[in-house]
């Protein structure tokens, strides 16, 4: 390049990696920070001692540094800077200061500083007056914007270079100087001879490592296309990517990456980066860093790593779209739209393995089928033993469970290890006598507390009836379950405890109100048990004092005299319960005992032509065979296994596919019989205990609000209250007080009245919160704030 061939400011075309990673540079060019390496250095030093040599006795005159400058410039030629530093001293007065302290102008700047006589000034008053252009350049550069650039002409260059042997410069450092557009680098690069000479012999560096880098890059790139061809060729369509493009692989398999690539332009712009043909770029070569290893020993023995393969070019694109969202052929090919091989074959699969399991499966269950048994000739022949069901109320403690653990016991329906066993359990928890009591209270929770919770069921026969024993809870938090289990009583048992101050505390608590109950439910008959009186000494006045009290309330509840049974008797020790008592202590007493009175009861009629109307007790969820099963009451009519019924207020049929009356199982069963109905044809969801099952054909009606004779308990007026019905409750309200009627004839006596006083009966609206299945006929119990305030029977709909 001639000397007067390049513009005055050097562009050098160091990588970007040079403006900001200037500590990096210096630190690797020795510990001075002058770019010398030690040879430099050495050469330096000798080079420095011959030009003193060379210039005699101009040498005092010269200082080290201008020595080294000139060296520097001529790449340590001694004659030449011989040459050049006597012309200069022939020409320059050799300044008086210690050399040390004078600054080194180098000829390049010197240079400049020439052209800038002839060049027009343009530099404001930041610019130092005697730097070089160059130098104020870097300045403005560095912290100025950069102003409007006065160049040097080449003339003026040309002439004071004219000497300067540049035609020495190796070719590779002509290399690094361009003939570009003037680029400002920042202050380091832009006024220093030296470190433009640095620079060029980092860019020879570079370019020799890039040139090994790009060998390797051949040998590795011969591996990768040998390792390509052994790959399966996708079938996507590529007819319209360029060149370099058809051999990317398919990036439809990695679709995450097209995600993670949260900055990529819009799929148009892609498009038409990709798909037009590249415009040309002038002179912009893409400087990529060794990407690719150079291929192992193995690569290369396997896929031939000095093969003359043709280097695949590296993508110049950034950005790798995926295929769906740039290429049109994949949306018009459709790759998804017909089921892959593998789905083929998994449908083969599937399609075989429904055979097989069509060939094990069981066929369906079939239909229940009805034996359309006309139920009532059936029972009426069937010699059955007359079915009674009673309900044992009393005050909590008065020995109701410990009664009916003895009867059951005595009737031998209890054997002698099963009481033994309960015996030794009940005296572990310090309960001995409640073990007879244990007998009906199952629960952990009735053992524990000694209390029953929940109604109890047994059952027991004797050579004319078959009973079932309902025993309710006595404690007050449970009047609900005693309701639940009267509900489903023909009679009432009430055990009394005869001891001092226990029939007194049971007439203030529960012994009262159970017999309410039992009466608004319909009971005619009643047995009273005087029970544990074995602790009164069998004293006969004690029992005529409890008879004579509890005669005089019962029959204010309207229980007939003649109806109306007292037995003195111990559950405890069994004396009255089945066998007659035998101490003389009681030889007042000639009367039956508790088992013949219960023989003796006479049961209501059972309303066997009429509709089906069985109240829910129970609700059992059961297995596979029998998913739901139903327990309760028929109030009237008859069931048999095939029949449809109706379950109300889901208002949704089952079909009973068997059935079982105290535990044994029967064809069908009748009005007064508590059976259990395994049900089919219908979602355990529609049935809760309380519900109504109907026959289908002769539904209960749903009704919110319905009048009611009602028996005052306590003192009524309109008033919030809970209503029961069987097993059933719902909030409500006393809506209206129609009229107190006469308690034995039904009269009016007084229409709306204020208020009814305990005892006394009248004709009141029941307002329901939601829809319920009662119908006329039926006995509800109102109760509020855990006290029962009235019992009643529906009349109407209100
Ligand atoms: N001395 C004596 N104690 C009795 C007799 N009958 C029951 N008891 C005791 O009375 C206590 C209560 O007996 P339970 O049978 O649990 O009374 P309950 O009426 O069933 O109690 P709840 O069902 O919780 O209302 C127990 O300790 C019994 O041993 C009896 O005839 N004589």
């Amino acid at each position: 390049m001639p000397p007067g061939g390049f513009s005055r400011t050097r562009n050098v075309d160091y990588d970007d990696d040079d403006a900001y990673d200037d500590e990096d540079d210096y630190s690797e060019e020795g510990e001075g920070g002058d770019g010398m390496t030690e040879h430099d250095k050495e050469q330096m030093r000798v080079g420095t001692t011959r030009v003193r040599q060379g210039l005699g006795e101009l040498s005092e005159f010269t200082s080290d540094a201008q020595i080294q400058e000139a060296l520097w410039h001529y790449y340590y030629d001694v004659d030449k800077s011989v040459v050049y530093l006597k012309n200069k001293l022939g020409t320059t007065e050799p300044k008086q200061e210690a050399p040390k302290k004078e600054k080194a102008t180098s000829r390049f700047d010197q240079a400049a500083s020439v052209a800038d006589q002839k060049a027009p000034t343009t530099t404001g008053k930041q610019t130092h007056p005697q730097s070089s252009w160059l130098e104020e350049s870097a300045y403005r550069v560095a912290y100025l914007s950069p102003p409007p650039i006065s160049m040097p002409t080449n003339e003026a260059i040309g002439d004071f270079f004219w000497d300067v042997p540049w035609g020495n410069v190796p070719l590779h450092r002509l290399g690094v100087i361009t003939l570009d557009t003037p680029r400002y680098r920042g202050g380091l690069l832009g006024g220093s001879s030296k470190l433009a000479a640095l620079a060029a012999k980092r860019r020879k560096d570079r370019e020799e490592a890039e040139a090994a880098a790009t060998k390797a890059n051949s040998e590795a790139n011969a591996a990768v296309a040998m390792l390509d061809k052994l790959t399966v060729k996708s079938k996507e369509p590529t007819s319209n990517l360029r060149g370099g493009d058809t051999e990317r692989p398919s990036r439809a398999r990695y679709p995450g990456r097209r995600r993670s690539r949260s900055r990529s332009p819009p799929p148009e712009a892609i498009d038409e980066a990709i798909l037009k043909p590249a415009v040309q770029q002038p002179a912009i070569v893409c400087e990529l860093p060794a990407q690719r290893a150079k291929a192992s020993m193995f690569a290369s023995t396997l896929c031939g790593g000095s093969s003359t393969a043709a280097r695949r070019p590296f993508p110049t694109l950034e950005v790798f779209p995926a295929p769906y969202t740039i290429y049109k052929e994949y949306d018009s090919a459709k790759a998804f739209a017909s089921p892959s091989p593998d789905d083929i074959k998994k449908r083969v699969q599937g399609e075989k393995l429904a055979q097989s399991v069509e060939k094990l499966a069981v066929a369906d269950e079939p239909k229940v089928k009805s034996k359309n048994l006309n139920v009532v000739q059936e029972f009426e022949k069937s010699g059955l033993k007359r079915m009674a069901n009673f309900v044992v109320v009393g005050h909590v403690d008065h020995g109701k469970s410990t009664l009916m653990g003895r009867l059951l016991y005595d009737l031998k329906v209890i054997d002698q290890r099963s009481i033994d066993k309960l015996r030794k359990e009940a005296e572990n928890i310090g309960k001995s006598s409640f073990a007879l009591a244990w007998v009906m209270d199952e629960t952990s929770e009735e053992r524990s507390r000694g209390v029953t919770v929940d109604i109890a069921t047994n059952y027991f026969e004797t050579d004319k009836t078959r009973f079932t024993i309902l025993d309710a809870p006595g404690h007050k938090d449970f009047i609900p379950n005693m309701i639940s289990g009267a509900s489903q009583a023909d009679f009432p048992v009430l055990v009394i405890d005869a001891s001092t101050n226990s029939f007194e505390s049971g007439l203030k608590g529960q012994t009262k109100e159970h017999i309410l109950i039992a009466r608004s439910m319909g009971m005619q008959h009643i047995i009273v048990a005087v029970n544990k009186m074995d602790t009164v000494s069998w004293s006969k006045a004690r029992f005529d004092d409890i008879t004579k009290r509890m005669t005089a309330f019962l029959t204010e509840a309207s229980f007939l005299e003649k109806r109306i049974t007292f037995i003195p008797l111990a559950g405890l020790t069994g004396e009255n319960v089945v066998k007659k008592i035998e101490s003389s202590a009681a030889h007042w007493y000639t009367g039956e005992t508790l088992l013949e009175a219960l023989e003796r009861v006479e049961l209501p009629k059972r309303n066997l032509q009429k509709a089906l109307r069985l109240s829910v007790a129970d609700v059992f969820r059961g297995d596979m065979r029998s998913p739901l099963s139903i327990s309760g009451r028929i109030d009237s009519g008859t069931v048999q296994v095939g029949d449809t019924i109706l379950a109300l207020p889901a208002n949704e049929t089952a079909t009973i596919k068997a059935i079982e009356v105290q535990d044994a199982p029967v064809d069908w069963a009748v009005a007064g019989q508590i059976p259990t109905l395994h049900l089919t044809d219908i979602d355990p969801i529609h049935l809760r205990q309380g519900d109504m099952v109907c026959a289908p054909n002769a539904p209960v009606k749903l009704v919110k609000a319905f009048t009611s004779k009602l028996l005052a308990f306590e003192h009524v007026l309109p008033m919030p209250v809970e209503v029961f019905r069987s097993t059933l409750n719902s909030p409500g309200g006393i809506r209206t007080l129609s009229a107190r009627l006469n308690k034995f004839t039904g009269e009016i006596v007084k229409k709306k009245p204020r208020i009814v006083k305990p005892g006394e009966v009248a004709r009141v609206v029941v307002q329901l919160e939601r829809e319920l299945p009662i119908e006329e006929g039926m006995r509800v119990v109102l109760r509020e704030r855990g006290r029962t305030v009235g019992a009643g029977l529906m009349e109407n709909v209100a």
